[in-house]
């Protein structure tokens, strides 16, 4: 196994009575695409939240590539490289494709970022645009987002998240809100433009066959638990995950 870029250990959450995470304990290595799956409320949103400074957790440890980061502001995270995106894209309406992406190329390159000092040098003007060709979608760059599509709103959400020097990019249902047949393009667009830049991915998926077509391991989780951690053939044939996350009987 090459260097685990991600190394959680014992990791504990608790909301008053609910344990939302237990016992979590996890090493991704670099380069890897993970997956994350379990029913509704069984903590694949906490350990996310968890990774990226959205939430602090009770105990446990989370590193990143050696350095100790349980706990670090979200902002702080992100700068080391930990990124992230969200089920519904975070775009502004009002402003073009290519817009969207200076404004984030702005805040991402920025130690102190505002939005009054845009971007608009004609490096970061060659920057958006080639994030946007690995993307697919620079045909899209003079349009403004309530005209695109689930796939492209997705895809710029998702080229958005990784401006600035990404490491890791955790995605939340990255083919949530795509039409059915848009799901395998989006996630080819989206898989290979993130390993072309040696991203580790983890996403968090409800649809079997994009966890099984896209994921090299899945963690599957109930009640708070990692109940599976393995190639996805093993974790969706464990009996367990069929009785507990995706109601499969064998
Ligand atoms: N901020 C919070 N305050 C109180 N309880 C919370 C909070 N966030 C999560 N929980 C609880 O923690 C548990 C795990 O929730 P979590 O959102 O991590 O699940 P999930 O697997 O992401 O579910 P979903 O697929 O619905 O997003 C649930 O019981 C949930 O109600």
């Amino acid at each position: 196994m090459s260097q685990a870029i991600l190394d959680v250990r014992d990791v504990q959450k608790r909301f008053g009575a609910v344990t939302a995470a237990q016992d979590i304990t996890v090493q991704v290595p670099a380069g890897a695409v993970y997956s994350l799956i379990g029913t509704n409320g069984a903590g694949k949103t906490t350990f996310v939240n968890m990774v990226t400074g959205y939430l602090k957790p009770n105990s446990g440890s989370i590193s990143f590539l050696g350095r100790d980061i349980t706990g670090l502001s979200p902002r702080k995270i992100t700068q080391l490289g930990i990124h992230r995106s969200f089920q519904i894209a975070q775009l502004c309406n009002d402003l073009t494709v290519e817009e969207n992406m200076l404004v984030a190329t702005t805040i991402h390159g920025s130690r102190s970022p505002s939005l009054l000092r845009p971007a608009h040098s004609a490096e970061a003007r060659d920057k958006v645009l080639e994030t946007l060709e690995r993307f697919g979608i620079a045909d899209h760059r003079n349009r403004l987002i309530p005209e695109l599509s689930g796939g492209v709103k997705k895809l710029l959400d998702i080229a958005m998240a990784m401006a600035g020097d990404t490491r890791i990019m955790l995605l939340d249902e990255p083919t949530s809100g795509v039409a059915a047949d848009e799901k395998f393009p989006i996630m080819d667009l989206v898989i290979d433009a993130l390993k072309a830049e040696g991203v580790t991915i983890i996403f968090v998926e409800h649809d079997m066959d994009i966890v099984t077509r896209y994921s090299e391991r899945v963690l599957a989780f109930y009640d708070g638990r990692i109940i599976a951690n393995d190639a996805p053939d093993e974790v969706l044939t464990d009996p367990d995950v069929q009785k507990y996350v995706t109601g499969v009987t064998a």
